[in-house]
């Protein structure tokens, strides 16, 4: 592959250092990797023979400077599925260019890992929803791809993926009707739906003529992140599940008084805790019930 131009900052080689890093530090081989969203970090507390790597100790790695992102790699179980957590994930609004956001997904796809599960916490834009909702991740809307911010421009390594891949199909159909048929198991239908993602760069929250914008564009909720991840694992071939916390309504009217805030983001990822990580670790016990072939 030649590299010139705007030449991408994580090549092949890059991402196989911190992956070879790793697998000689760690007897975990992971086949199921969870980015946890902003104040969902706990999500990784239930895993069993626990070993954990701080991203400032893995080479090539960014580090995390969002309160509410721990800044670690978990291996280790959960049930007997053995899974990689990251505590903390990375934005574009902190600096860092999303081919740097991304490289921990195709250290992944190195390390062997089939499937990722990405979370998010995000503001609901879909009047049904409502604070505390979990939002099954159906299609997403990358408005930062629209303005050339994407994962996936410069030179494409073939040893990745293919240059134009299909992504009408990022989030697995039966993946996401696993999840939505463990959530209705455990009692949860009122409070998990299916929706489409917008990401935006931020680190701004929405004005309301930018939320009532992106409500007529078809989102149902919007955040700051996951839509790279996620364009990069289905690149690379791995499936997708993709669970978004709602954790406010963003106003649609000037009416409205209510004002979002980080604080109260965390605050309401911590108060669905036990829920999502029910979802999730339901999800993971019986993910080898479903096989997903990508079709474009
Ligand atoms: O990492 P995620 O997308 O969960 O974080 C969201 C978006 C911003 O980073 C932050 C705003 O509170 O939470
Ligand atoms: O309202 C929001 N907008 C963008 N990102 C977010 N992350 C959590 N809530 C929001």
């Amino acid at each position: 592959m030649h590299s010139k131009g705007n030449s991408c900052c994580c090549s092949f080689d890059e991402c196989k250092l911190g992956t070879e890093w790793l697998l000689s530090r760690t007897r975990h081989r992971p086949k199921i990797a969870v980015i946890c969203g902003s104040g969902l970090g706990f999500l990784a507390e239930s895993i069993s023979n626990k070993q954990a790597f701080r991203y400032e100790d893995i080479p090539n790695f960014p580090v995390s400077t969002v309160p509410g992102h721990d800044g670690q790699l978990v291996f280790g179980y959960i049930n007997d599925k053995p899974c990689v957590f990251m505590q903390g994930r990375f934005h574009l609004y902190e600096g860092y260019s999303l081919c740097k956001v991304t490289l921990p997904v195709r250290m992944f796809k190195l390390m062997g890992v089939e499937m990722i599960i990405v979370t998010n916490a995000s503001g609901g834009l879909c009047q049904d929803f409502k604070v505390g909702d979990i939002m099954v991740i159906k299609d997403h809307i990358n408005l930062p791809g629209f303005a050339g911010q994407h994962p996936l421009c410069g030179p494409n390594d073939e040893r990745f993926g293919i240059r134009f891949p299909c992504m009408s199909d990022a989030y697995s159909k039966d993946l996401r009707k696993l999840a939505l048929d463990i959530s209705t198991e455990l009692g949860y239908s009122d409070f998990v739906r299916e929706g489409v993602y917008c990401m935006v760069s931020g680190p701004n929250f929405e004005t309301v003529a930018e939320a009532r914008m992106l409500h007529i564009l078809g989102s149902d909720s919007v955040g700051m992140s996951t839509i790279p991840e996620v364009t990069v694992a289905k690149h690379c071939g791995l499936r997708v599940l993709g669970l978004s916390l709602i954790t406010n309504k963003v106003p649609l009217d000037y009416s409205n008084e209510e004002k979002v805030n980080h604080e109260e983001v965390l605050h309401i990822s911590k108060m669905r805790a036990e829920m999502l990580q029910n979802v999730l670790n339901t999800f993971i016990a019986r993910s080898d019930q479903v096989e997903t072939i990508n079709s474009c």
